[in-house]
């Protein structure tokens, strides 16, 4: 094992949790190294790209996200982002097809999964599982929007992929799971023109 747990302190318990590790590591020469790292554990989440072949559209959501107000004073804290969520308790799968309903009124039902991803390795713990999903316009039964009690506060939009792509060079959408998929798309749904 190249891992000696030590010690684990509890920083702050609250929404999330934020925990202090301290471990010995076994470098690659053979030797063991004393280090603290600090660890944010939201769980793990999912996401979707709803996309229709046919238009070349797919159906992003724009929502306030405080941490990116924060950035600098300079940001409005308004992300464009593909539709996502927490698991909680259940599978991926599950989990995706309810929370894209939630949030974008679009009902699914096959759902793709095209891979998994760390998004913030160096502290957050976070594990991310990514689904594609053809929607059709009949498969939106209300909505959206999120759960206003929770503070959530979703618009749905719907893009030409070629706009979207187009708003990742020009900075209008900045997310880094939302920029995955739609590369994704590019490379591996939408015919090249
Ligand atoms: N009261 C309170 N509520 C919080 C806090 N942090 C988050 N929430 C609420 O918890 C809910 C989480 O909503 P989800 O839709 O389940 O998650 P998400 O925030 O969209 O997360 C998705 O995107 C993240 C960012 O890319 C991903 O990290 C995550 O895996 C997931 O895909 C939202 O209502 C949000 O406002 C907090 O500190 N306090
Ligand atoms: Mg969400």
């Amino acid at each position: 094992m190249h891992v000696r747990i030590r010690d684990v302190t509890t920083l702050s318990d609250d929404w999330y949790l934020l925990k202090k590790t301290t471990f010995d590591y076994r470098r690659r020469d053979g030797s063991w190294q004393t280090m603290s790292r600090e660890t944010y554990d939201r769980g793990h989440g999912a996401v979707i790209l709803l996309y229709n072949l046919a238009r070349r559209t797919v159906v992003l959501v724009r929502q306030f996200r405080f941490p990116a107000f924060g950035y600098g004073g300079r940001h409005d804290g308004y992300l464009i982002e593909a539709p996502a969520g927490l698991l909680d308790a259940a599978s991926p799968e599950e989990r995706i097809r309810a929370e894209v309903a939630e949030e974008t009124g679009f009902h699914v039902e096959h759902v793709q999964r095209i891979f998994d991803a760390f998004m913030s390795p160096g502290s957050v713990t976070e594990r991310l599982h990514f689904f594609v999903a053809e929607y059709e316009a009949t498969h939106r039964i209300d909505g959206g929007g999120g759960v206003a009690a929770e503070g959530e506060d979703i618009e749905v939009l719907e893009l030409g992929i070629d706009t979207a792509l187009a708003m990742i060079a020009d900075g209008r959408i900045e997310d880094g799971k939302t920029i995955m998929l739609l590369q994704h798309a590019a490379l591996h749904l939408f015919p090249r023109r």
